[in-house]
């Protein structure tokens, strides 16, 4: 144990990446607190250290506190990573707004969740200043890059970036999460760090329909690369630096999701590619499929802005269309040529 570190900090989601994200920073010294809304989960996170649902083979830090208590989850916290699937976000966040307000605890808030809000088209930064006055909080953080549960349950050596307009709060963070196995770099740009996480989902969903339908290497290649060419065009019609998409929560992460059975956006994908239905997949995967609500949130900031997104489009008509997937490649086959480079 690392007391020198020791701060209160608190998860909520006790899912895959909320157990795991809690393990590591209990293992970093800290007090942990992780919140989670279904009891039997939490009482088994208490009684055994596990959680056999969402995360096979970890037993998790025995000083993990786990709740389902909001209140006490979030009273008292240095730090509050938000760890829930994005659409989830607002009216977590609302609660714990009204509880801080209260309380007086100022807490950093530290998203580690990947995707747009459908309706606003807002990214995750945006719904949690929107949702906890700033003068209740610390600021606001994003964490995201390629990192699957299972593999750092498994101390896989894992980068993240830490991205928040105040290089403090982002040295911060990476001063709390790293360790001899997890590697953080801070950025300024939360516009480019949150759009890649987001993007890469919906791509990662394409990347696992093309295997599903028997498509090889090259076409996973090209689907990455035009994929990353769509987010970075995107990013820099809000503001990003086109740098950010060739770091660890653009390139890094689109080439963990679009090659890992791991990824849950992969595997939708694999499966819609060898014909089952989406609702099928989504009542079965037991665990957020992140790249679906963003799909349908990209189709509609991309047309807002007029950014052209044409393989998100196609999944985007996949998805909430159901336009036959061959004939969408087909169509992305059949459009005009163009220069590659073209922003
Ligand atoms: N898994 C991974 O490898 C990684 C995931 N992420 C991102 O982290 C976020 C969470 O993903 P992950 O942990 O994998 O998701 P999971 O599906 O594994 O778990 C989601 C958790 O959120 C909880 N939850 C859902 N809705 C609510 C709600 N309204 N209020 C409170 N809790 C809620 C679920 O509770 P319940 O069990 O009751 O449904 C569950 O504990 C996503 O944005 C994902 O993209 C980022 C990096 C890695
Ligand atoms: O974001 C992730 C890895 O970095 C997890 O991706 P999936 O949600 O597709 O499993």
């Amino acid at each position: 144990m690392n007391a020198k570190r020791q701060l209160h900090l608190t998860v909520l989601g006790s899912g895959s990446w909320g157990s795991v994200l809690a393990d590591v920073l209990a293992k970093n010294g800290h007090a942990v607190t992780i919140y989670g809304r279904n009891p039997q989960e939490i009482a088994e996170i208490n009684e055994h250290h596990t959680n056999t649902h969402y995360i096979a083979n970890l037993h998790m830090d025995e000083s993990i506190a786990a709740t389902t208590d909001l209140r006490q989850a979030v009273t008292g916290a240095a730090a509050i990573f938000f760890v829930i699937p994005t659409q989830a976000i607002r009216s977590v966040a609302e609660k714990v707004g009204a509880i801080l307000n209260e309380e007086g605890n100022r807490p950093f808030l530290i998203s580690a969740a990947k995707g747009l809000e459908e309706g606003s088209l807002d990214r995750i930064s945006q719904v949690l200043s929107q949702s906890i006055p700033a003068a209740v909080r610390g600021d606001i953080v994003i964490l995201s890059g390629p990192s699957h549960a299972e593999d750092v349950a498994k101390r896989d050596i894992t980068t993240l970036t830490a991205a928040s307009a105040n290089d403090d709060a982002a040295a911060w963070v990476q001063w709390i999460v790293m360790n001899d196995f997890m590697r953080i770099y801070t950025s300024p740009d939360v516009v480019g760090v949150e759009l890649g996480g987001a993007i890469k989902n919906v791509i990662a969903i394409g990347a696992g329909a093309i295997h599903g339908l028997g498509y090889g290497d090259n076409t996973k290649a090209a689907l990455m690369t035009r994929g990353l060419a769509e987010m970075a065009r995107l990013g820099v019609a809000f503001g990003a630096d086109p740098l950010t998409f060739s770091g660890l929560s653009g390139l890094g992460d689109l080439i963990v999701t679009c090659t890992s059975t791991n990824s849950r956006n992969w595997r939708c994908g694999n499966r819609l590619g060898q014909g089952e239905p989406l609702q099928h997949i989504l009542d079965t995967m037991g665990m957020v499929v992140e790249g679906v609500p963003t799909a349908k949130a990209a189709h509609d900031l991309s047309s807002q802005a007029q950014v052209d997104m044409p393989i998100c489009e196609a999944i985007y008509e996949v998805l909430y269309r159901q336009r036959p997937l061959q004939d969408s490649i087909d169509a992305l086959m059949g459009r005009i040529a163009k220069p590659e480079i073209d922003f």
